[in-house]
C-alpha cells in the first residue's frame, strides 16, 4: 500500500467542502471508468460531514442515478429506529440526493444479528457475481471504490472494537457482533479483509474526542504492539485521511 495522504483543515467545515470535492472527482472518475460508483457509507459524525454534496454546486454536478450505496456497519434494529445508521444516512444525506432507491443497500429487517451478516454477505456476493460490483483480483473480496469510513473515540472503525474478537476475521466478509461497548449491542459490520480491499478509503475525523486515537495512529509513537482497530486500516488502493484541527490537536 503507499503511504496515507494526511489533510489537515482548519475547521470541519473545510473538511466537509474538501471531502464533497475529493468525492466528486472521485465520482466522475469511476463513472467514467465502470458506469456506477459503489460507495461505503459509515454513520456516525461522517454523515454530518457528507452535508456540502446536498447542496450547490455540488449536488448539481454529480451523476447521482449511477451511485449504488452500502453500509460498513449497521446496527440489528428496524430502519426506522433512532440508532439506525441507514436512518441516519437517510435523514442527512440520501434523501437529499436522487440517487435510486433500488441503488441503496440497507441490511434486512428482523433477522437475528448472525442472519443480518450472513444474508449481507451473501447480497455482496451476488452482486459481485452479476458484475454490479468488482472483485479485488489480489484478495478475492468484493473492491469496491470507496469507503467513507469514521473512527471512535477509542479508535474503533465500522463496529470493529479493539478487544472484541471481530477486528481478527480472516474469512468472512461480514461479520456480527451482539456485544458492542457502544450502544446499541447488536450489530453487523464490514471485516478488515473487505475494507482493505477498496480502491479509496477516506477516514474522516473531526472534533477533540478524536485526537488522543489520532496521535496513537498517527503521531510520532503510533503503537504497532496491539493496534486501534483504526491502524488496521490499509487498503490495497489508496487512503486519505480528512482531519481538523480539534482532532489533531495532539499531534
Ligand atoms: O457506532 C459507530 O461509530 C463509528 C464512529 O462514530 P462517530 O460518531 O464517533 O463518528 C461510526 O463510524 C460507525 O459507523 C457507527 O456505527
Amino acid at each position: 500500500m503507499a503511504p496515507p495522504t494526511i489533510q489537515k483543515f482548519e475547521s470541519e467545515e473545510q473538511v466537509a467542502v474538501a471531502l464533497a470535492i475529493y468525492i466528486l472527482h472521485l465520482s466522475a472518475k469511476f463513472i467514467a471508468a465502470n458506469g456506477s460508483f459503489s460507495v461505503v457509507l459509515s454513520g456516525g459524525t461522517l454523515i454530518d460531514t457528507l452535508r456540502k454534496l446536498t447542496e450547490p454546486p455540488y449536488v448539481n454536478s454529480i451523476e447521482w442515478s449511477k451511485w449504488l450505496i452500502f453500509f460498513l456497519d449497521e446496527r440489528v434494529v428496524p430502519l426506522d429506529h433512532p440508532d439506525s445508521n441507514y436512518k441516519l444516512a437517510y435523514d442527512g444525506f440520501l434523501s437529499k440526493v436522487p440517487i435510486p432507491k433500488s441503488n441503496i443497500y440497507p441490511i434486512k429487517e428482523k433477522l437475528s444479528p448472525e442472519e443480518a451478516a450472513a444474508e449481507y454477505e451473501q447480497r455482496l456476493k451476488h452482486l459481485v457475481a452479476n458484475n454490479t460490483l468488482k472483485t479485488s483480483p489480489t484478495t478475492g473480496f468484493a473492491k469496491f471504490d470507496l469507503m467513507l469510513v469514521g473512527m471512535g473515540p477509542e479508535g474503533h472503525v465500522a463496529s470493529l472494537f479493539c478487544w472484541h474478537f471481530q477486528r481478527f476475521e480472516k474469512k468472512k466478509w461480514v461479520t456480527y457482533i451482539t456485544d458492542s461497548p457502544k450502544p446499541p449491542p447488536n450489530r453487523i459490520t464490514f471485516t478488515f479483509p473487505l475494507i482493505n480491499s477498496a480502491s479509496e478509503i477516506a477516514m474522516v475525523v473531526t472534533g477533540e474526542d478524536a485526537a488522543d486515537a489520532v496521535k496513537v495512529a498517527l503521531g510520532k509513537h503510533a503503537n504497532d504492539y496491539y493496534p486501534l482497530p483504526v491502524q488496521k486500516v490499509s487498503p490495497e488502493g489508496s487512503l486519505t485521511w480528512f482531519l481538523d484541527k480539534e482532532a489533531t490537536s495532539e499531534l
